[in-house]
């Protein structure tokens, strides 16, 4: 696809209909494609109707032929799978066609090894808040993306959140914090809503409670733009109870259980590179 083509009139491909499948199915409809412009490859046959009976796309293709006919091409298989999905279609790609893929830890030199020279790649880390417009994606170029193709990945994802433009080596890091992250945060609203049930409050009022607080928080910081510690200090009265939770934050290792999963997470990234892009 040229820079100067109006990406209104692009079809896309969208070669996995998952979690993150779907995602980038919704965000496609909600940023200006038509659903007569995308269409959605899919194993599971339930999958692909139940796909096709929500959005009004077109579903079930081969990845060959989906592609083939596509002037983007949203790769979001596991990276496991993308090989032979690569496989599947690098001989049928039409020239300028843009592939975009969402997978973790597969560098962009795996893209272009396997598909025609000078295939514009984008590598996308997105999260499932996009789904509520409260993503956080980054985006890094291949060598023969050029800013058109960015631009038009970042349409692509303007329904989804925050964008960011980083170099690839940053990646691993992204997948880290705000791929992997939105689990960290779950795990949090689940302890904190289980705490609450332990302290005596009905599950349904505690899981509330725990949401709203996350939430609520998540935006005070990002509207206030305060550093995390200013916000804690805020909240932690002389002598009271924040303090003294926060003593047990700290003596439980919490913090350094944080950087752990985060570091855990990205060395997993890494290794999927390398097990998988061989
Ligand atoms: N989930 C997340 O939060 C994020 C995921 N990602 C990335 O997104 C990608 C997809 O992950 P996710 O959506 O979670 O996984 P899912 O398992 O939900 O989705 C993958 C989908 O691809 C289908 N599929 C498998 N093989 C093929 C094939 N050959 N052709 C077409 N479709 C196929 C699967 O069908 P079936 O189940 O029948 O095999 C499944 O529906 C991964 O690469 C992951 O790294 C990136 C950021 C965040
Ligand atoms: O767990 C995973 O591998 C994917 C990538 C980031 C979030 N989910």
């Amino acid at each position: 696809m040229s820079e100067q083509q109006d990406h209104a009139g692009a079809q896309v491909a969208v070669l996995g209909g998952g979690v993150m499948g779907e995602t980038l199915l919704a965000a496609l409809l909600a940023s200006g494609w038509s659903s007569h412009q995308v269409e959605v490859t899919e194993q599971s046959v339930a999958r692909s109707d139940d796909l096709a009976g929500r959005y009004a796309v077109r579903t079930g293709a081969r990845n060959a032929t989906a592609a083939a006919r596509a002037d983007v091409v949203l790769i979001a298989v596991k990276p496991q799978v993308v090989g032979s999905v690569l496989d599947e279609i690098a001989p049928v790609l039409r020239g300028g066609t843009v592939v975009v893929s969402v997978a973790a830890g597969l560098p962009l030199s795996f893209y272009e090894r396997r598909l025609p020279t000078g295939t514009p790649v984008v590598r996308v880390m997105p999260n499932t808040p996009a789904v509520v417009g409260k993503g956080a994606s980054a985006i890094a170029p291949g060598s023969a993306a050029s800013e058109g193709h960015l631009v038009l990945v970042e349409k692509i994802l303007s329904t989804t959140g925050l964008v960011f433009r980083v170099a690839e080596k940053d990646l691993d890091a992204v997948t880290a914090i705000s791929g992997s992250g939105p689990a960290y945060a779950f795990y949090l609203i689940d302890a904190m809503a289980e705490a609450g049930v332990l302290l005596g409050l009905p599950r349904d009022l505690a899981t509330r409670l725990a949401v709203a607080t996350v939430e609520g928080s998540a935006a005070l910081a990002a509207q206030s733009g305060d550093h995390p510690v200013v916000l804690r200090e805020r909240v932690s009265s002389p002598g009271g109870t924040t303090v003294a939770a926060v003593r047990e934050l700290d003596a439980h290792g919490v913090r350094a259980g944080i950087v752990a999963a985060a570091q855990a997470a990205a060395d997993r990234s890494r290794e999927l590179g390398s097990q998988y892009a061989g």
